[in-house]
């Protein structure tokens, strides 16, 4: 029984780490998962291009979905105990990017795929398992509903992380520049001491996002997360002022920016000079999907 899926990158509006509410926008960057299940009482994983990678987080995507949905699968899934799945991704790891939610999201699909149940599953639900198997894995603080809400739907999420409910979708057409440092960040590494300490900030930045008013939230949420995090706000500055919006992304250390083609053109001259990967990129608004 085999299954193959995909889910998009996403791009901060607001970082969960202060206040519990969180805000994503998926990007045109996927990662693919391709899950094959089997009676061998045990799970396994890959990575492409990165064999020192920790792979418990798509480990437990895929025994979760075993363990929740193949009674539901009929007859010939019930000898399945065991799987392997192997990840390919365009999606820098580490980076703010959303990379863990991109392979949870790929891997939960590709599971409910191989098993013949992805379309019987709702997504948001198929989503709260990602983030289940992102809890036990522990690469995540809050859980992360809403960076893996926006992989899993598309367009942009608000969500409240603690009871991992979705508060807002709205699909959104924006042209996006991404820079991302040769660095790396891991999200449980996070010092969430320094980003409580600007909850009221972030409280700020959740009443734009659930005003629809997404730019202006990821600006001041780019502003108040730099200082806590200790990135300099100078990438943001080159975009200001003629961006919708631009950020640190999650816990850095890319930052994004969005807005018209020319906007974004012009950031991209920016950004081009500094050390790392600059690229352009849209918005995604259909999610992740089967293949
Ligand atoms: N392509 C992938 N396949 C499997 N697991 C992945 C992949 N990309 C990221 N991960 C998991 O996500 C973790 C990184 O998550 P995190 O620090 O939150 O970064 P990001 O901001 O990119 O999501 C990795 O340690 C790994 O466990
Ligand atoms: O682990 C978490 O709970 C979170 C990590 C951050 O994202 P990254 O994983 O991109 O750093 C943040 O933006 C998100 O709101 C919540």
């Amino acid at each position: 029984m085999d299954g193959r899926a995909s889910a998009p990158a996403a791009g901060t509006v607001l970082n969960a780490l202060a206040c519990g509410t969180g805000s994503a926008f998926a990007i045109d960057a996927e990662t693919t998962a391709t899950v094959e299940l089997d009676s061998s009482g045990s799970f396994d994983a890959e990575i492409a291009d990165a064999p020192d990678a920790d792979t418990t987080l798509i480990e437990r995507c895929v025994e979760l979905v075993v363990a929740e949905y193949s009674a539901e699968a009929g007859d010939e899934a019930a000898e399945i105990s065991g799987g392997r799945v192997r990840t390919e991704s365009e999606v820098p790891m580490a980076a703010g990017l959303k990379s863990s939610s991109a392979a949870a999201n790929a891997t939960v699909l590709a599971a409910l795929d191989a098993l013949g149940v992805a379309d019987e599953v709702a997504r948001e639900d198929a989503c709260r398992l990602g983030v289940r198997a992102a809890r036990d894995a522990g690469v995540t603080v809050t859980g992360a509903f809403d960076d893996a809400s926006a992989s899993m739907l598309g367009g942009v999420t608000v969500t409240d992380n603690e009871s991992d409910e979705l508060l807002a979708r709205e699909p959104v057409t924006w042209d996006v520049a991404v820079w991302t440092p040769p660095e790396q960040a891991y999200s449980a590494d996070a010092d969430v001491a320094r980003c409580r300490r600007v909850a009221p900030v972030a409280e700020v930045v959740a009443d734009l996002a659930l005003d629809g008013r997404y730019g202006e939230a990821m600006t001041v949420n780019g502003f108040a997360f730099a200082a806590a995090l200790g990135f300099s706000a100078d990438p943001m500055l080159e975009a200001l002022p003629d961006v919708r919006g631009v950020s640190l992304s999650g816990t850095g250390p890319s930052f994004v920016a969005v807005g018209d083609t020319a906007a974004v053109e012009q950031v991209r001259e920016h950004w081009s000079e500094r050390e790392g990967t600059t690229w352009l990129t849209t918005t995604q608004n259909d999610g992740a999907r089967t293949r």
